[in-house]
Formats: C-alpha cells, sequence, structure tokens
C-alpha cells in the first residue's frame, strides 16, 4: 500500500497547496485532491484539508479539518453529500511518515545503525513510529530545541532512546536523520553529516523557512515528493539554489536511480494525492468493519 501510494504521488497531477494569509493566523488550504474510478466516473469524492497554523505563536494549531465529500465536479446534478469528516492531524503524521519511509527504504545507507531524529513534536513522533517498526537500527537519538520536550518524547517510549544536548551531538555518526522542527533557519549542517546518510527533511516547508544548510543541500542528491511543490514552497531548496535530481514516483517507476551510495535528502512538502489516497484507506476500512 505504501508503494502504490508513492507510485501515485507522481501519477497524479498535483494542486499545490493554497495559502491564505489571514493576520493574525494564517490558514494553509493544503490539499484537494478528486478521486475517480475510471471511465465510469464512479466513486468520486473531493478530499479537502485545511491547516491552520500560528507563526506567530510557538505552538503549530492544529486545527484540521479533512472533509471526503461524494460531489460530481463536472456537472453537480445534486448538491454533494458530506461523506466524513476526519481527522487531519492523525491522516497527516501518518502519510508524512509514511512516504518518508519510502525514502528511506529507497535511499538509505545498506547498513544503517543509527537513526537521528531532530524534534519532538507530532511529526517526530509519528517518524519514530513507523522507521522503528520498519528498519532495525542500533541506536535511536532525539534532538529537541527544549530539552524537556525531548525528554516527554523519550518518556513516552517503550524503547531506549538517546536524548541529545546539541544538533551536532545527535547528528555526527548517524546513518538515518529525520528534520521534522518548526525552525526557520538551517539547524542541520552539512559538516556534522556522516558521507551516505540520508536525511528526511520534513520541516521548513515555506519558501522562505530552512532546516538544512546550503552545503548539505549543494552536495547531496535531493529528491522530492514533487518538484513543483519542491520549487514553490521549499526554502531549503529555493534558497540554496539545489538542483532538484528526482521525485520519488520517478525512482519508484525506474526513471532514475535511488543513489543509495550518496548523500541523500528527501525534501517533503505533503501533497493533496497523499492525503486523498490516505483519506480512502481510511474510509474503505471503515465501511468494510462497521
Ligand atoms: N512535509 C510534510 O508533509 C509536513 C510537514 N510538516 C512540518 O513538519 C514540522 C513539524 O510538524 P509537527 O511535528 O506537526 O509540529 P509540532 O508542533 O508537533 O512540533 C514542532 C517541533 O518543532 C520544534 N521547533 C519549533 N520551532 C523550532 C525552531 N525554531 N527551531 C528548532 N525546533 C523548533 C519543536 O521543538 P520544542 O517543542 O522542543 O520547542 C517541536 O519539536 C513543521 O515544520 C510542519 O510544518 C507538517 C505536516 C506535514
Ligand atoms: O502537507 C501538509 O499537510 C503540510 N505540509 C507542509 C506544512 C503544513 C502541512
Amino acid at each position: 500500500r505504501l508503494k502504490a501510494v508513492a507510485f501515485l504521488l507522481h501519477r497524479q497531477p498535483h494542486l499545490l497547496k493554497t495559502q491564505l494569509y489571514v493576520t493574525p493566523l494564517e490558514l494553509v488550504l493544503s490539499s484537494c485532491g478528486v478521486i475517480e474510478n475510471g471511465e465510469q466516473r464512479q466513486n468520486k469524492a473531493l478530499i479537502t484539508k485545511m491547516n491552520n497554523l500560528s507563526i506567530s505563536s510557538p505552538d503549530y494549531l492544529h486545527i484540521v479539518n479533512d472533509t471526503f465529500a461524494n460531489s460530481d465536479c463536472y456537472c453537480l446534478p445534486q448538491p454533494p453529500k458530506l461523506l466524513t469528516i476526519m481527522d487531519g492531524e492523525a491522516i497527516t503524521a501518518k502519510r508524512t511518515a509514511a512516504v518518508s519511509a519510502i525514502s528511506a527504504k529507497l535511499f538509505k545507507p545498506a547498513l544503517s545503525e543509527v537513526l537521528c531524529i531532530l524534534g519532538s513534536g507530532q511529526q517526530a513522533r509519528s517518524h519514530y513510529d513507523v522507521f522503528t517498526k520498519l528498519f532495525k537500527f542500533k541506536e535511536v537519538r532525539v534532538w529537541s530545541r527544549n530539552k524537556e520536550m525531548a525528554q516527554r518524547f523519550v518518556n513516552d517510549l517503550q524503547d531506549p532512546v538517546t536524548v541529545c544536548s546539541s544538533v551536532k551531538e545527535a547528528v555526527i555518526g548517524a546513518d538515518v536523520i529525520v528534520t521534522a522542527t518548526g525552525a526557520s533557519q538551517p539547524i542541520l549542517f552539512g559538516e556534522w553529516v556522516k558521507p551516505g546518510a540520508h536525511i528526511a527533511a520534513v520541516g521548513a516547508c515555506r519558501p522562505d523557512w530552512r532546516e538544512l544548510d546550503d552545503v548539505l543541500m549543494r552536495e547531496a542528491v535531493v529528491y522530492v515528493d514533487s518538484r513543483e511543490g519542491a520549487t514553490a514552497e521549499s526554502g531549503d531548496i529555493i534558497l540554496s539554489g539545489a538542483e532538484v535530481f528526482a521525485e520519488l514516483g520517478e525512482v519508484i517507476n525506474g526513471s532514475f536511480p535511488a543513489q543509495r551510495e550518496k548523500t541523500t535528502v528527501f525534501k517533503s512538502l505533503g501533497m493533496g494525492i497523499q492525503d486523498a489516497v490516505s483519506a480512502k484507506l481510511v474510509l474503505e476500512k471503515w465501511n468494510s468493519e462497521y
């Protein structure tokens, strides 16, 4: 199913997020997708997700509504029927980590013993869950801006995880690094990164925000979920001038190689199709069980 989701990333048109700036809150209408079932246009659905996040507050406001509404986008013969409202926060956490896990599967070094997670919020947790479920690491490290948040993150887990006091301490020697922070300036510097490591860069989803420095962005082979999204939404790509090597879907369909032996960055931004496909899976499971 993860593979199917990733394959779809490349096959479907990508609708860029629409961002509405409403002071003091910034509303991001982050995704919108239409699912059709072949020529008959059965099971059509319109999916919207709204993210509401404040940049003036350290809190990322998770007021997220996902609607999965049955509508005919072409002629609207009758008013659309609301199929379901889903918890966008839960879906966003899982689908983002699932896509990063596909990137790790393709690009992480063959011998990957140390996982490092920068950040201790929702995305950090979902990435921890998926990465430690799918891959075996000898050591897992976490760093967070506030050390007590990192400690709280670790206290919630069954398995041992090392809390690090600095990004440098956390990333030195790491084979796989997840950056899932609200940073707007680089926190991860190329000079600290082990050659051949894989970085799943999840935060810094605005054109003027950074998590990774120029050295890392220019030296690594850069993969993205969507070229169009990356060149419009990612400060790490736009401001560093780094070249995008390939989309994840282009690697999965064989158009571009996975350069596993090199240092690789997967710059994740999130796509509507990821939400649409995930919401569809959830709805189908719900319908089959209840
Ligand atoms: N690529 C994608 O598809 C998606 C990306 N995102 C992005 O991922 C990032 C994390 O999201 P999420 O986990 O939901 O957010 P949370 O609010 O749950 O967690 C935010 C984390 O970022 C840290 N943080 C905040 N500001 C800074 C800063 N200036 N420098 C360093 N660390 C900082 C916080 O650390 P502490 O608590 O210690 O202060 C906390 O660990 C965000 O940038 C978000 O926009 C989110 C959803 C999808
Ligand atoms: O895809 C998403 O959902 C998001 N992407 C970037 C940051 C906010 C949410």
